[in-house]
């Protein structure tokens, strides 16, 4: 696997193998890799011929400067990770190499921005849609692969790229959850082993809905949602929401499908998940 760090390099690696007619795809990470970002690099290996995958933890998407300082950054077991995932290209850039001095962005997503993550994380979703930006600017990939676990923040870009009428596809990967249930994230870390069997009631209750979904109205789901979580002292519940798949709003006559969304702090450590609901 080719590494590189600053941005010149690595276009001008990718203008000699786009000359060379080759596609590629982008698996954009903060890095402390597990099996969900490897299932993004096994899918988009069956799409372009090259993969590049990047570690960066980009500073503008965190509210909380504890969240950032904290963040896992074990970047030779991730290389190594790569490597075995076949992946052919690593972007590993600082934060200078990304941001110049007095950078601004805004970008108008509409009402996206400040429901469920962006409510709770305000400024979230402006950080994620500048440096996502930047990356496929540089590095101008044919496809973007992101987790479902993030859904709104597929949502999100991929309103940035219709917006900008981006040439990338995008293509959302589905949730690869521990044998117990825990959806996979780079946060699980932090988890003391008491945490860690408390946060399996989020994919359990998911779970539960999805199961029940034909039995109860969706406002009932939610309470039976909402009662179960409440019942466990050590999850602290920032939102249970059943919502409309495709906008995130409340579902209306024209909704075609739902999608069943948590966030909630177990211990320190806040999680998210979701099941879509069909
Ligand atoms: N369990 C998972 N299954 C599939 N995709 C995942 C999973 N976890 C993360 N991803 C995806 O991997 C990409 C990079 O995510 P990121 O590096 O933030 O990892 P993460 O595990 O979500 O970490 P955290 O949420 O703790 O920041 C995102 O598109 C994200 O949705
Ligand atoms: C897409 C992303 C890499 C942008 O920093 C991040 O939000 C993530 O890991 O999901
Ligand atoms: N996976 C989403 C990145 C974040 O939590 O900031």
């Amino acid at each position: 696997m080719k590494i590189f760090t600053t941005r010149i390099s690595l276009q001008d690696y990718l203008s000699q193998r786009h000359s060379a007619g080759k596609t590629f795809g982008l698996v954009p990470t903060m890095g402390a890799l597990h099996n969900g970002h490897v299932s993004l690099l096994a899918t988009a290996k069956t799409y372009t011929d090259e993969v590049i995958c990047s570690i960066f933890v980009n500073p503008t998407q965190f509210n909380d400067p504890k969240d950032l300082e904290k963040y896992p950054r074990p970047i030779e077991s991730d290389i190594k990770k790569l490597n075995e995932a076949g992946c052919d290209v690593l972007f590993n850039p600082t934060v200078d190499e990304m941001y110049g001095p007095d950078e601004h962005w805004h970008l108008d997503i509409g009402p996206l921005e400040n429901i469920l993550e962006g409510k709770y994380r305000p400024g979230h979703y402006q950080g994620v849609t500048q440096v996502v930006y930047k990356f496929f600017d540089i590095i101008k990939p044919d496809f973007a692969f992101f987790g479902q676990k993030d859904y709104q923040q597929v949502m999100v870009i991929s309103r940035m790229v219709a917006l900008l009428n981006l040439p990338v596809k995008m293509v959302m990967c589905p949730i690869i959850r521990e044998p117990g249930g825990l959806a996979m994230s780079s946060r699980n870390v932090h988890l003391s082993a008491q945490d860690h069997e408390n946060a399996q009631d989020l994919s359990e209750i998911l779970t539960l809905v999805k199961q029940q979904f034909s039995q109860h109205s969706t406002g009932e789901l939610k309470q039976i949602a909402i009662d179960a979580l409440k019942a466990n002292p050590s999850i602290q519940l920032d939102y249970f929401e059943i919502v409309d798949a495709d906008t995130l709003f409340e579902p209306n006559p024209d909704t075609q499908k739902l999608v069943a969304l948590v966030a909630a702090k177990v211990g320190s450590t806040r999680l998210i998940d979701n099941i879509i609901l069909d």
